[in-house]
């Protein structure tokens, strides 16, 4: 079957400094898939080139079987396959109402019917209509990454590509917006690549996981193959005991 998603002996440089080397992955349709790895190991770098907003060097990207051309990303494109960022503030203009900042990506891409769609979309990330005219600085950081998740779901994409898209919220916000990621993965039936530095969270979301270090994929396995500790490369292992002994660590040392 074709990949909804496949990247193909990628290459990034920045400045001739290689943060992506002979990346290469592939993702089905309707699969949610992780990136984990260190802090630089080139996650979010990945995201990014797939989105056309970093400098490729070398191999290919293809949507549904459709290569990519390298540099910006067309219009069609983001009818596809849209992104939430971390920082869901950076991601909202500030003098733009929740109301327009769902309005412009259906008008950018020619929707009608706007008005239900807004509401709709603001139902389905667990807003009600009295959110639809503030301001983002009027909402909680989780209320913000809600708006964020509908805005990227508001044109329909099969894809969505998540940038740790909970790890500015505390952990019991973060706990809701990967139960809401979760609902609208399956009720969609939409294809998640996520990033995070949070083994145990990608474990959770994500059917299978790409292990990255120092702009090389290590390993790429089922996420059931973690609780089993099936293993191959020494990286995965490490990266596992640090994830588990942090765990321990807030386990014993958490407050009763
Ligand atoms: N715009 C840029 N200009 C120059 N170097 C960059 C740029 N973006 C990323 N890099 C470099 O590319 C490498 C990979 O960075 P990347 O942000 O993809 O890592 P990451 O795994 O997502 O890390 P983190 O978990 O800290 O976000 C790093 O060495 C980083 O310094």
């Amino acid at each position: 079957m074709t990949a909804a998603l496949e990247v193909r002996k990628l290459g990034v440089e920045f400045n001739g400094h290689k943060a992506l080397d002979d990346v290469s992955v592939s993702v089905a349709r309707g699969e949610s898939f992780g990136l984990v790895g260190e802090s630089g190991s080139g996650k979010s770098t990945l995201l990014r080139a797939v989105a056309g907003l970093a400098p490729v060097s070398a191999g290919t990207i293809s949507i549904d079987g459709r290569e990519l051309r390298r540099g910006k990303r067309n219009r069609a494109f983001y009818r596809e396959v849209q992104m939430v960022f971390q920082d869901p503030y950076g991601s909202l203009h500030p003098r733009q109402t929740i109301d327009r900042a769902l309005l412009e990506p259906l008008a950018i891409h020619g929707f009608d019917n706007t008005e239900n769609r807004i509401v709709r979309a603001l139902e389905e990330v667990g807003l009600g209509k009295g959110f639809r005219f503030r301001y983002p600085h009027q909402l909680s950081g989780g209320q913000r990454q809600r708006v964020a998740i509908a805005r990227a779901l508001v044109v329909e994409p099969s894809i969505v590509l998540l940038d740790e898209p909970t790890s500015a919220l505390d952990a019991s916000v973060q706990a809701e917006i990967l139960n809401l990621l979760e609902q609208t993965r399956k009720d969609r039936k939409l294809t998640f690549v996520m990033v995070s530095h949070d083994l145990a969270v990608v474990s959770h979301m994500c059917e299978r996981l790409a292990i990255m270090q120092g702009g090389h994929v290590v390993e790429t396995l089922p996420a059931s193959a973690l609780a089993d500790h099936k293993f191959e490369a020494a990286y995965t292992k490490k990266l596992f005991e640090a994830s588990e002994g942090f765990q321990r660590k807030v386990h014993t040392e958490a407050p009763a």
